[in-house]
């Protein structure tokens, strides 16, 4: 393994991330960070937790301190809590430097951050929607000169999934200068290949991490058949063991729904689990919150939708439990790359249940890896089934009884209000939609009927002949 020095970083840098614990680099930092510090566009692929923060932090820094004016470096990364977690690495590495950051995201104060960005921070990282909406409302800050434009979890940034990026991502490009660097990173950067290609024109040096598996050695990957109604038995059962067996130990369980998050929180409680939740109809500022407390230990179960399935680094996390089977290999990847990081050993459980198999056999095939089987006594499950399901439903009486449901409703209008939508107006194209559909439905049912009856009334009018010629038959005979 080689020396930082004999990337090319300077001295200083050198040093400091020994003072960090980080004395030689990873092989995604000594492939990539050379073409960086050479001016070349860069996309780098490798396993979750390998250490690609660094890999375009510390060239970043480097030419930084060569040159250092604001705006001179625009990261883009899909979550909020993400762009906290980069703005840190890029304030202590750059700490001998005096770098000023700048972190834009949704859910917080506009007003402040407007005035943030007008001091010309040398680093911005944001979410693509909060920085469009800056960059459509206020010219108070100009990204002309950037040097750098990095895209996190690039894949995703790309992805049309259920937060699509893609238009505030043309607002944002619209405004960056043609000439810079382009840096590209994510644990999983195939299948969005070509798309990237298109941002990062400059001739891109591309590196993957060269592997049989897309999930890392250190990680024990596990699975639990399980009929839907006994998921939750297993999970607290799971979970006491894991309290049972380590002093020291941190989970994080994810879900699909910000309501089952909810549910599921409201239950560990029950069950005197030290229980936080993370989902994005929270509150930022409680979201920020929670997660600080879970990184320093104070709650040591984090139940969370995939809003933390990609990039959070918690050094404590041992256990990542999937309380559904993820639809696609790529979030299987993200959420049990929470753990098993930095060389350390972790274990993922994934609960299956009869109707999530081919989800895992496709998961197996895309990872190259077999998931193995959980061993779990099955009477000790059974015993406390009654009783978690009882308490689920108490919750869910509870939370039925909260605004959660309105404040979901609310959300969506909010949502639609930022798409430009009028959401009354969205309701109503629904609901005419609905309409079309089911008319749709009905006349096809129509058709179909009317084809029956046709076929049916051919095939007795072909018995009657059948019959008349018969007996026509018998009595000319
Ligand atoms: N050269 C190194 N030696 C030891 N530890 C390192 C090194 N580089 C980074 N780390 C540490 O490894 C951990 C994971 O790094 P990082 O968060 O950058 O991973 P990642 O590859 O971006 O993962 P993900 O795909 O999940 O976002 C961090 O705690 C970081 O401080």
């Amino acid at each position: 393994m080689c020396e930082f020095s004999s990337l090319g970083l300077a001295d200083w840098l050198v040093k400091q991330c020994k003072q960090l614990g980080i004395n030689k680099p990873t092989p995604v930092q000594e492939h990539c960070m050379p073409p960086i510090l050479e001016g070349r566009d860069c996309m780098g692929c490798a396993k979750t937790g390998s250490g690609k923060t660094a890999a375009f932090v510390l060239p970043v820094v480097q030419k930084l301190s060569e040159d250092p004016y604001g705006i001179f470096c625009l990261v883009l990364t899909p979550t909020r809590e993400l762009a906290y977690q980069i703005a840190e690495q890029f304030r202590v590495f750059g700490k001998p430097l005096g770098l000023k950051d700048c972190i834009v995201v949704g859910g917080m104060d506009m007003v402040s951050q407007a005035l943030e960005l007008s001091k010309q921070p040398h680093v911005v990282v944001a979410t693509p929607g909060r920085l469009a909406d800056h960059i459509r409302s206020s010219n108070t800050f100009s990204m002309s000169r950037i040097q750098f434009l990095i895209m996190d979890e690039a894949d995703r940034l790309l992805e049309q999934g259920c937060t699509d990026f893609t238009k505030d991502l043309e607002t944002i490009l619209a405004i960056l200068p043609a000439k810079r660097q382009t840096l590209l990173f994510s644990a999983t950067l195939t299948d969005t290949l070509h798309d990237l290609k298109s941002i990062a024109m400059n001739r891109p040096f591309f590196w993957e991490s060269k592997s049989d598996t897309r999930t890392v050695e250190e990680l024990d990957q596990r699975y639990i058949l399980t009929p839907e109604k006994v998921k939750d038995a297993y999970l607290v059962h799971l979970i006491q063991k894991f309290t049972d067996e380590h002093d020291d130990w941190s989970i994080i369980v994810f879900v699909n729904t910000c309501k089952d998050c909810q549910i599921l929180t409201m239950m560990m409680r029950e069950f005197n689990f030290p229980t936080i939740s993370l989902h994005s109809m929270m509150k930022q500022k409680q979201r920020f919150a929670n997660l600080a407390m879970f990184k320093a230990s104070v709650f040591k179960l984090l139940i969370a939708t995939d809003v933390a399935s990609r990039g959070l680094d918690i050094p404590t996390v041992q256990v990542v439990i999937n309380h559904n089977t993820p639809g696609l290999p790529k979030i299987y990847i993200h959420r049990v790359g929470r753990t098993a990081r930095a060389g350390r050993n972790g274990v993922s459980i994934t609960l299956v249940t009869q109707y999530d198999i081919h989800l895992v056999q496709s998961i197996e095939a895309e990872n190259k890896t077999k998931l193995k089987e959980y061993p779990v006594v099955e009477k000790d499950v059974l015993k406390i089934l009654t009783q978690v399901n009882v308490t689920r439903r108490q919750c869910e009486i509870k939370l039925e009884s909260t605004d959660f449901d309105e404040k979901k409703e609310t959300n969506k209008r909010k949502q639609l209000i930022l798409e430009g939508k009028d959401p009354d107006l969205e309701a109503k194209r629904k609901a005419e939609l609905e309409k079309i559909r089911s008319q749709k439905k009905k006349f096809k049912l129509n058709i179909h009927e009317t084809i029956e009856k046709q076929k049916r009334g051919q095939l007795k009018k072909k018995i009657m002949k059948r019959k008349q010629m018969k007996k026509a038959g018998q009595t000319s005979a």
